[in-house]
């Protein structure tokens, strides 16, 4: 059977019923009206936002998107199935992606991932653009540490969860990086993607492709300060123990909106855990 195609009315109509974030079957309605088969009516509708999207990518100079964690729908489930707990969705964003989730690691959980840290913790670093090695910043006043996927039973129940929460393949995970604010220590704004236009984004891309998303776990509530801030649409998420931030990126470009920061802390420390999702396998 030919893929049926859409007139140039009604793939303007869909198109800009998609821009509207209409839902799917508002937008696939009229065709089903007008005697479509319903599987043909889908393929041609995604084939008409697909060449909407690469022809906008061309004409704007953007990267084109590519498929990123999707782990909740707008107005969808307030609950989300993490395989061995459940987990809020306490607030969502479309532009930039962002979930704010609740109770995604419990109290004894984070307690056990700060002491694991602990022994271990060394002055945080960033990506020299460069060469793709580390470099201490002055962007970035926090210590940390990385743990590799699995490296123990706590990290790896907490890679299985998120794999699962993402529906994104534990091994597109990166290990888990837990990182302590001490007072007045903060994140200053970055997007967390490798810059295209970076030597040293060659290197990191060459294992498991680009980050597409973060989860931000926060493993205490600091007094006053740390939230996790996004300037772009001035949101802060506050950092409250066992919860959490998801934000995806479909392309390495400022659009997004997902410029984000540690804002410092203001009293009290903060501690948190990172989780970077990536294109591909990471090995
Ligand atoms: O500390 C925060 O709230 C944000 C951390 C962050 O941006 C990162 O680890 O990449
Ligand atoms: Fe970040």
């Amino acid at each position: 059977m030919s893929v049926r195609q859409l007139s140039t009315a009604q793939e303007a109509r869909v198109v800009e019923q998609a821009m509207a974030g209409a839902d799917p079957d508002t937008v696939l309605r009229p065709l089903l009206d007008a005697g479509w088969d319903e599987q043909a009516a889908i393929d041609a509708v995604q084939a008409a936002v697909t060449r909407f999207i690469e022809r906008n990518a061309q004409q704007t100079g953007l990267p084109l998107p590519v498929p990123v964690p999707v782990p909740a729908e707008p107005n969808g489930a307030s609950v989300l199935d993490a395989g061995d707990r459940p987990v809020q969705v306490l607030a969502s964003l479309m532009l930039p992606r962002v979930l704010v989730l609740g109770g995604l690691l419990a109290d004894e959980e984070c307690d056990a991932l700060i002491e694991l840290a602990r022994a271990r913790l060394r002055r945080s670093t960033t990506v020299d653009p460069a060469t793709g090695g580390d470099q201490v910043h002055a962007d970035r006043t926090s210590r940390g540490t990385y743990f590799t996927r699995g490296e123990n039973a706590l990290c790896a129940r907490i890679d299985a969860r998120i794999a699962r929460l993402l529906d994104w393949p534990l091994d597109h995970g990166e290990g888990l990086q837990v990182l302590q604010y001490p007072p007045g220590a903060e994140y200053r704004p970055h997007h967390d993607y490798f810059h295209p236009a970076e030597p040293g984004s060659r290197v990191l891309l060459q294992r498991g492709g680009q980050r597409v998303a973060t989860v931000v776990m926060y493993l205490n509530t600091p007094r006053r300060g740390g939230a996790t801030t996004f300037p772009d649409v001035h949101m802060e998420v506050a950092a409250v123990k066992g919860n959490a931030v998801f934000f995806s990126y479909d392309r390495a470009h400022p659009m997004t909106r997902t410029l984000h920061a540690g804002a410092p802390v203001l009293e009290g420390e903060k501690w948190i855990a990172t989780k970077w999702l990536r294109e591909r396998r990471h090995d």
